[in-house]
């Protein structure tokens, strides 16, 4: 049994209401389970394979969901880079291993699946790219249709190639993603339609369980969580997920919650070093990392609190780090991601060198999506291929 409640007001409505945000104040709503009535034990959990519903019993999905497996992602050790940080547990927690190649696919699954249980028709999104390409799937999958509204020139080649392919509605405004959620917002609010970014406090359900997996699979509680923060939805699932396990008495402690932003796109980390409780957005966000280039993220209430409670901290890291990382990651670990997605791994190096964070600690760094969901950023940091004549004494020429 679960309800909706406001994130401030503390106001209560009901599963099936349509709502994104408090009739009442305005903020946004959450998902609260009435924790006397789950009925499952970890040993239970354990029996079942490593996925997103294996957690069935604490997302809000009724009946069959709409899936195509995701989660159960690979979480690695990081010897090489961990090492030279004098991070012994240091670990990358691979989002990028989805069915559409990012976390968003955990949400999604639950998020079209609340869509079908709901009777909407149409799903729709604004995007940076890996909410679109995931929408998408999606609802191929559900055998509805999406609508996509991205930033024009400004989404990554893969993630629009994927929207197009899996026969989304894709449209590109002439406007950042800040202004293309207002729209998609009030497009789904007029015409009927069902909004699924973060705004969606169903969506956030199933991201959740990043936190679970990573607990499970490190058998604890990890020191710390360190997360890429865009739209601040995913730092603020995790959190909640990880609440909710304290609350049914499997876990004992919380991690600090970490969230790292580019430079050029910095609000959250802005707030929390300025000790702001309302937001200065970013008019004009700029970064090489463009999933995370967001300058009002809709989820910076919940962020800024899991970060607040947790002790956590935010930094922000710049377009050359974010860069030398992904880079890291690629050559030295054989993990590949896009350039937001090393932005964790980017502030932790961070931390470290600064002397900001204690070196036992152990740290999972969520890498959110696949270095393939943006080849362009790749081929600008890497030398072509050299060009031979087809014979073995060219190749040996240019081997030697
Ligand atoms: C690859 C990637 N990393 C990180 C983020 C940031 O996540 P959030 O918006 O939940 O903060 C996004 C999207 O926003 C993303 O697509
Ligand atoms: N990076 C995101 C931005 C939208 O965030 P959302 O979590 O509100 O959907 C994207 O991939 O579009």
């Amino acid at each position: 049994m679960f309800r909706l409640v406001c994130v401030n007001c503390g106001a209560d409505y009901n599963q099936n209401e349509i709502i994104y945000h408090c009739p009442k104040c305005g903020h946004l709503l959450t998902v609260e389970y009435d924790m006397d009535t789950i009925d499952i034990s970890r040993a239970e959990w354990d029996k079942r394979p490593l996925r997103l519903w294996r957690y069935k019993e604490l997302l809000p999905v009724a009946g069959e969901p709409v899936s195509l497996q995701e989660g159960g992602t690979p979480l690695y050790h990081l010897k090489t880079i961990g090492k030279e940080l004098g991070l012994k547990e240091l670990y990358a927690k691979h989002e990028g291993m989805n069915p559409s190649g990012s976390f968003k696919d955990r949400g999604m699954t639950v998020g079209v699946s609340m869509a079908i249980q709901l009777g909407m028709k149409t799903v729709a999104c604004a995007s940076t790219g890996n909410t679109s390409a995931s929408l998408a799937v999606y609802a191929a999958k559900a055998g509805i249709p999406a609508v996509v509204l991205l930033p024009a020139g400004k989404v990554a080649l893969g993630k629009v190639a994927q929207a197009l392919m899996h026969g989304a509605k894709v449209i590109a405004i002439r406007g950042n993603f800040d202004k293309a959620l207002e729209m998609v917002h009030d497009l789904c609010i007029n015409e009927g339609l069902y909004l699924l970014n973060s705004v969606n406090p169903y969506r956030l359900e199933g991201q959740k369980t990043i936190g679970f997996e990573a607990v499970d699979q490190l058998g604890g509680v990890p020191d710390r969580f360190v997360l890429p923060v865009g739209n601040a939805g995913n730092i603020s699932a995790v959190y909640k997920g990880l609440l909710e396990l304290q609350n049914l008495g499997f876990i004992d402690s919380l991690p600090m919650m970490t969230g790292i932003q580019a430079e050029g796109a910095s609000p959250v980390v802005d707030a929390i070093h300025n000790k702001r409780e309302v937001l200065v957005p970013e008019a004009n966000p700029e970064t090489v990392a463009t999933a995370i280039r967001i300058g009002a993220p809709v989820n910076a209430e919940k962020a800024l609190r899991a970060i607040r409670e947790t002790n956590g901290t935010a930094i922000a890291v710049t377009d050359e780090e974010i860069l030398a990382m992904q880079r890291s990651l690629a050559r030295k670990e054989g993990i590949g991601v896009e350039p937001a997605s090393a932005a964790s791994v980017a502030g932790i190096k961070k931390l470290a060198e600064e002397g900001l964070i204690d070196k036992d600690e152990r740290i999972v760094c969520v890498v959110t999506g696949h270095l393939l969901k943006d080849p362009e950023a790749v081929i600008k940091q890497c030398e072509p291929p050299t060009e031979i004549d087809a014979n073995l004494e060219s190749l040996l020429s240019v081997l030697r």
